[in-house]
């Protein structure tokens, strides 16, 4: 059985092998997310390279996502990881590396901002440390919380915000290196306005030749209160609870994550749960109870896909936590109460349309067939929920990737010299893989425009 709910995991290397990637498609992976805070451009070369290798061998489209560091501060680099255990000092300095268990940081304004009396948090606020000293490029500060500390961790001041510009010299690059090598999707870190998201458009629209989809990441205070007017002009959005959960106080972390799916949904916009899904699984095959209701309940829902972070990027059992994943989201999908709009998103024939082909989906319990040229299509009848499979044949393979961690699409890139055509090819594609079995309905159609003869064909296998 498949999973509509997709799954999305991080590139790391716990799932850098070939015959890895492998086992996570089969599993059910159709998003990998590449973090362009951590690695180097070769590293992320040979993941990419990998990623089509298998795209290939299994005949499946795969989400390519860059996730732009953005204008999140980091610690520099350490030789060495740091054990800091409570009450341990420890002396922060300017600059890129150490050698010492002294922490680099490469930001003179965090050193302009800092101030005795301030929280410092690491990683997520796992690790917590008090001021106790400050100079022009150094300060002291003594741990509440310890941990491992280890290169290039995300550091930020308890309720103080440093300002540096939106779009950095290395999202530059970065973006720059997703062009080149294409990549289907861009994250956007710290995303608090619509003029972030017209920021990274414009520089794309310089910098590329193809259309990358923009998710904006919602992790700041700032981001959560202005995700209306982000999701507007955003692709989609991700609910990122590592951030979130440290700059609002944690117990309010179910509300937020049930406001920014539902406003997705009323704007017609895909979301993406992530970060902690399954974090026992880091050390143990098996997840914990909790880990199974949380993402039950995302499923419900109506998230649009569900991200793993470290599971799989550093964890020891990255196969496991994704079959574990597909599971509960197929249990959760089945006994379902899932939420999805009952009228139309906006008063366009397009939705309408969408709208009328998931209510009969719905009623006769049919899988879809849809041969789209931009994807839309699809993407517009998967915001309605339908009853089954959405099966998307599209001309190229960027449009397929784009598709490929959106809600119940299944896309095949096939080229057609018409939508009848396609429709065609799809279902000769469909029998040879065995996806309809005896008994199956079908619900073949394209995009609908006034003024034409529109067929919708009903097929029963
Ligand atoms: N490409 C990579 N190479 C080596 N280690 C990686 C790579 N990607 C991720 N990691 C490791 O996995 C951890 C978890 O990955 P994740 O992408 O969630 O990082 P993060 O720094 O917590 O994320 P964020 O950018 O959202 O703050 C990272 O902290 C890092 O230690
Ligand atoms: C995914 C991510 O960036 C977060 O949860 O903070």
């Amino acid at each position: 059985m498949e999973n509509k709910t997709k799954i999305i995991v991080t590139m790391g290397p716990s799932i850098e092998k070939y015959e890895v990637l492998l086992s996570l498609v089969k599993e059910g992976a159709r998003g990998f997310r590449i973090n362009f805070s951590h690695g180097d451009p070769s590293q992320w070369y040979n993941y990419i390279n990998n990623l089509k290798s298998v795209e290939k061998e299994l005949s499946i489209p795969l989400g390519i996502i860059g996730d732009l560091q953005g204008p999140n501060i980091r610690i520099g680099q350490l030789i060495n990881q740091i054990n800091l255990k409570k009450d341990d000092i420890v002396q922060f300095f300017y600059g890129n590396k150490s050698e010492t268990n002294d922490i680099p940081l490469p930001y003179e304004e965090f050193f302009k901002t800092v101030e005795r009396g301030d929280v410092i948090q690491l990683a997520d606020g796992a690790i917590q440390l008090i001021v106790l000293e400050t100079s022009p490029k150094s300060f002291i500060a003594k741990t509440i919380a310890g941990g491992v500390i280890t290169s290039r961790k995300s550091i930020s001041i308890k309720d103080k915000d440093i300002e540096i510009p939106y779009v950095t010299e290395k999202d530059e690059r970065d973006i720059e290196f997703a062009c080149n090598n294409d990549f289907s999707h861009l994250m956007a870190s710290f995303v608090e306005s619509k003029d972030n998201i017209f920021q990274l458009k414009e520089l794309l629209n310089k910098k590329c030749n193809k259309q990358l989809n923009i998710l904006a990441k919602i992790e700041t205070k700032r981001g959560v209160y202005n995700v209306e007017e982000i999701l507007k002009v955003a692709d989609g959005i991700v609910v990122a609870r590592g951030d979130l959960g440290t700059h609002f106080p944690m117990e309010t972390l179910p509300t937020i994550q049930k406001d920014l799916i539902s406003k997705s949904i009323v704007q017609g916009k895909p979301s993406i749960v992530a970060t902690q899904l399954l974090s026992s699984m880091l050390n143990s095959p098996i997840p914990t109870r909790s880990e199974i209701v949380d993402i039950y309940n995302a499923v419900q829902e109506s998230a649009n896909a569900l991200m793993l972070t470290n599971e799989t990027s550093i964890g020891n059992y990255p196969i496991d936590a994704v079959r574990w994943l597909k599971k509960v989201i197929i249990e959760a999908e089945k006994n379902s109460a899932i939420v999805y709009p009952v009228k139309p998103i906006e008063n366009s024939l397009a939705h309408r349309f969408a709208l009328g082909i998931s209510e009969f989906s719905r009623q006769l319990n049919a899988k879809i067939s849809v041969y789209t040229k931009s994807g839309l299509t699809a993407q517009n009848i998967s915001l309605y929920r339908p009853y089954g499979i959405i099966y998307a044949g599209v001309p190229d393979m960027h449009t397929a990737r784009k598709l490929s961690i959106i809600w119940g699409v299944e896309p095949y890139v096939l080229a057609a010299d018409s939508y009848e055509n396609g429709l065609e090819k799809i279902r000769k594609v469909l029998i040879s893989e065995g996806k309809l079995s005896k008994g199956d309905t079908l619900i073949e159609t394209y995009r609908f425009k006034e003024g034409e003869v529109h067929t919708i064909k009903l097929v029963t296998v």
